[in-house]
């Protein structure tokens, strides 16, 4: 069985339909990049591949339970790193880890946050308060959550903005050792990450037009409609048995 599906979805953004019957699949161990122009819905579904926000049509499935039936038991298997760093500016490095980390539950905090703090090589930074941080720090010490625990599922938005070359090979190794353990890894790019044979998905292939998808929205009602008497008939013979 395939582990993390995604069939015909739809997403709508405010009042933009952003794309439509769009589907994927992921293996363990696979990488999946996505790929469009500013705009295509590259953030919208990862989003959606997170569990925090819902596909107008369509449904995301692991190991063939929609995650929508169990959203804590989903975010429990994902790391997700979106375009904020989300970098509490009053508390150290090391403590924005450990306020992560507990929050996950993870029991060996000291020594996976050392850990985490070598492979981003941020060691040296871990008493320095996140307000004094540059981008590219800030960065890395997000980038240093998705280590913590155990995960199934990396979700990565962007992460190589603010990252120098070193850091972004660093970066590239960390994933593709992450993908040796069985992982699977969904990353949006508009750089080069050295990422060995990603599936690509072409956000720009899955653009509806507004008044299309206006169209078949009217054609599904008036299908329902047309419908609707024998189903209401359908009923009522329930009903009397
Ligand atoms: N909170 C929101 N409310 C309404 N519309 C939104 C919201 N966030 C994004 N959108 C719209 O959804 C569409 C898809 O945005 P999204 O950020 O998913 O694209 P993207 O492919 O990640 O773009 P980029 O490459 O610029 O980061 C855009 O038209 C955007 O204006």
């Amino acid at each position: 069985m395939t582990v993390f599906t995604g069939s015909d979805l739809t997403c709508l953004r405010g009042e933009r339909l952003v794309f439509g019957d769009l589907s994927f699949n992921a293996n363990t161990g696979d990488a999946v990049m996505l790929r469009g122009r500013n705009g295509a819905g590259k953030s919208s579904l990862l989003r959606l591949m997170a569990g925090l926000m819902a596909p107008r049509r369509g449904t995301i499935r692991w190991q063939g339970d929609d995650i929508a039936d169990d959203k804590i038991a989903h975010r429990a298997r994902l790391h997700y790193l979106g375009h904020q760093d989300a970098i509490k500016p009053v508390l150290s490095v090391r403590d924005n880890l450990r306020l992560w980390a507990e929050l996950r539950g993870i029991s060996d905090i000291d020594a996976e946050i050392d850990q985490a703090l070598r492979a981003l090589d941020i060691h040296h930074l871990g008493k320095t308060a996140g307000r004094y941080l540059s981008s590219g720090q800030k960065r890395r010490t997000a980038l240093a959550r998705i280590l913590l625990g155990q995960s199934d599922l990396w979700l990565l938005d962007e992460p190589t903005v603010g990252l120098d070359r070193e850091s972004c090979a660093e970066l590239a190794r960390l994933i593709a050792e992450f993908r040796a353990r069985g992982g699977i890894v969904i990353y949006s790019t508009h750089v080069d990450l050295d990422i060995a044979a990603p599936t690509i998905l072409d956000l720009d292939q899955f653009a509806i037009p507004m008044m299309e998808w206006l169209v078949e929205q009217d054609d599904e009602e008036d299908t329902r409609e047309s419908l609707s008497p024998d189903m209401n008939q359908g009923k009522s013979a329930e009903a009397a048995i």
